[in-house]
């Protein structure tokens, strides 16, 4: 039997309380939409390649966890997603970064407004030596021009996404240096945040951080996760599984695995991510 979803809400006639039909497995949740696509991304730091043909999907409104060995070429993997590595001379990046399908590392891209597309946490706090509330507004203005009206909403809003308004909304005016380690962090993350990005880009985002501080942290990232998409790089393999939806693991700058997390830690293909996770590799 049929069953219209638009008339899902009508009461259940009562040949639907036959148990074949009330068993039914629940349609499977829909694949999420692709917001950044690697294609064979190679990284180089001068003449020394650093990352080998990366390709992997990351997910809309989900969030991938980057894991591997030091070294493995997690952080330059993030720095590639905003191009933040074209700062520095002698860095380089080749293949194909697709966001929304369009290629990042194709000429012709404004790196401004891609770096407040793809926003960045990075893994010390780093406030601007300026006020909590011009830590925020500066990095807004360099794109808009607000009232101070509007300004005063733009920065309200964006702590309270980082879940630090109602401890310094009395404050706004004292130095961001001044908060806590864990405060500054989300101070962080409320100034990537206040320009609507859409892909959030996490480097160990709590590992200078004591544990309720990362607790707050971690939870942050499960709610701006309905309205971004998030990459983390993560030394703490918990962290991976209470907060990603997927996993990659990379080892000496190739990407070994990568698939939903509850299945990269309780069935992994690949030998070396078993050895991995379980905490016998080396
Ligand atoms: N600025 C740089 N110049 C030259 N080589 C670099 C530079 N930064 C990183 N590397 C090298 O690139 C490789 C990958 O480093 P990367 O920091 O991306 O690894 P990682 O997995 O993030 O490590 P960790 O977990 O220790 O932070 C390493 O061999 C590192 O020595």
């Amino acid at each position: 039997m049929k069953i219209d979803p638009d008339q899902a809400h009508v009461k259940a006639p009562l040949s639907l309380a036959d148990p074949h039909v009330a068993d039914a497995a629940p349609a499977a949740e829909p694949e999420p939409a692709v917001k950044m696509r690697l294609e064979q991304v190679r990284f180089y730091y001068g003449a020394h390649q650093v990352l080998h043909d990366i390709s992997l999907d990351l997910h809309e409104h989900r969030v991938t966890a980057f894991i591997g060995p030091s070294g493995c070429g997690k952080s330059t993997l993030l720095r590639t997603l905003n191009r933040i590595y074209s700062l520095y001379p002698g860095q380089r990046a080749a293949g194909r970064i697709l966001l929304d399908g369009r290629d990042i590392l194709a000429g012709g891209e404004n790196l401004n407004q891609l770096r407040a597309r793809v926003g960045m946490v990075f893994q010390r706090p780093t406030p601007f030596p300026m006020s909590i509330y011009d830590n925020i507004a500066f990095g807004v203005r360099m794109y808009r021009r607000l009232s101070k009206a509007d300004m005063d909403g733009v920065v309200e809003q964006a702590l309270r996404r980082a879940a630090l308004w109602d401890e310094v909304k009395d404050k706004l005016k004292r130095a961001g240096a001044s908060l806590s380690g864990g405060q500054q962090q989300r101070l962080c993350i409320a100034r990537a945040v206040a320009l609507e990005p859409e892909v959030l880009l996490l480097d160990e985002p709590a590992s200078a951080l004591d544990p309720i501080s990362t607790a707050k942290i971690e939870e942050l990232v499960d709610e701006l996760k309905s309205r971004y998409t998030i990459a983390i790089v993560t030394h703490n393999l918990q962290q991976a599984v209470r907060v990603s939806d997927y996993t990659a693991f990379m080892y000496l700058g190739h990407l070994v695995e990568m698939d939903a997390t509850d299945q990269m830690f309780t069935n992994p293909r690949e030998k070396q991510t078993e050895d991995y996770v379980t905490g016998r590799f080396g």
